[in-house]
């Protein structure tokens, strides 16, 4: 297994959470706004707000990161783990150039030897190094997000709802570049969305969360064509993906 969570809990608000993302798997995380799909991600990245507190066991490749020094943790960062959020904006340097934040990962890790302009490209975005975050559209800022989350290759990629943010005809382009990414490189995904018709693209595996603890777990056809708890039932009903059908 890459990740290994075992009885994950966060100061009340995350109880018992208990999962493995292998090599090259696409899991994904559902579940109603405050169920503790974020913080999750968030204590796996070592990111957790400071008042809050993560017990249990998150291990990547067999490590533990829960207690790890947080020198420890910003080496594995943006280098063996990475995270792609919400709001591209927020996640770039406003005053540099793109070119510049694609090459920062490598350049702090010391894994010299990609081209910046080769990576913006396999992401879409030949010519615009030059550019500043200002200068481009929100899918081309998250294309630029996510050039640097896989700029070191990653073993797991997070990806907290990355396209929730932009148009629809261009949610979908993001969506195959990110599986894309994945593919290459056989990283683990953990994909955090509230769309089950992008869970259905994306996810070989999906795991429910309510109230802080997953509740149902299984391949994606299992929980979509045929969930177990009620929560998941309502969840479907209320989605596009069971009119649709
Ligand atoms: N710093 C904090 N201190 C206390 N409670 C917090 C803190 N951050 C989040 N929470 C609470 O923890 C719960 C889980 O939050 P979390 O952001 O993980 O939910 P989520 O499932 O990701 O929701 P969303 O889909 O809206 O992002 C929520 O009830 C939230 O209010």
């Amino acid at each position: 297994m890459t990740l290994e969570v075992h009885g994950l809990g966060i100061s009340g608000l995350v109880r018992d959470v208990s999962f493995g993302i292998a090599r090259g798997e696409r899991v994904g995380l559902i579940g109603e706004s405050g169920s503790g799909k974020s913080l999750t991600a968030l204590s796996i990245m070592g990111l957790l707000p400071e008042e809050l507190a993560a017990s249990g066991s998150v291990k990547l490749d067999g490590r533990e990161l829960l207690g790890a020094p947080e020198k420890e943790l910003s080496r594995l960062r943006g280098n063996e783990m990475s995270m792609v959020f919400q709001e591209p904006m927020t996640a770039l340097n406003p005053a540099m150039r793109v070119g510049a934040q694609v090459a920062e990962p490598m350049r702090i890790h010391r894994k010299g030897g990609r081209d910046p302009e080769a990576l913006l490209a396999s992401v879409g975005l030949p010519g615009v190094a030059r550019a500043y975050p200002h200068q481009l559209s929100g899918g081309q800022r998250q294309r630029v997000v996510l050039a640097i989350a896989l700029a070191n290759d990653p073993k797991l990629l997070i990806c907290d709802e990355p396209t929730t943010a932009l148009d629809v005809t261009v949610q979908a382009q993001i969506l195959e570049l990110i599986l894309d990414g994945v593919r290459e490189r056989e990283s683990a995904l953990l994909f955090i969305t509230h769309d089950l018709a992008v869970v259905a693209s994306v996810c070989e595996r999906v795991l429910v969360m309510l109230d802080g603890e997953i509740v149902e777990a299984g391949t994606t056809r299992d929980v979509l064509t045929a969930p177990q708890h009620e929560y998941t039932k309502k969840l479907l009903a209320a989605s596009d993906l069971e009119a649709s059908r």
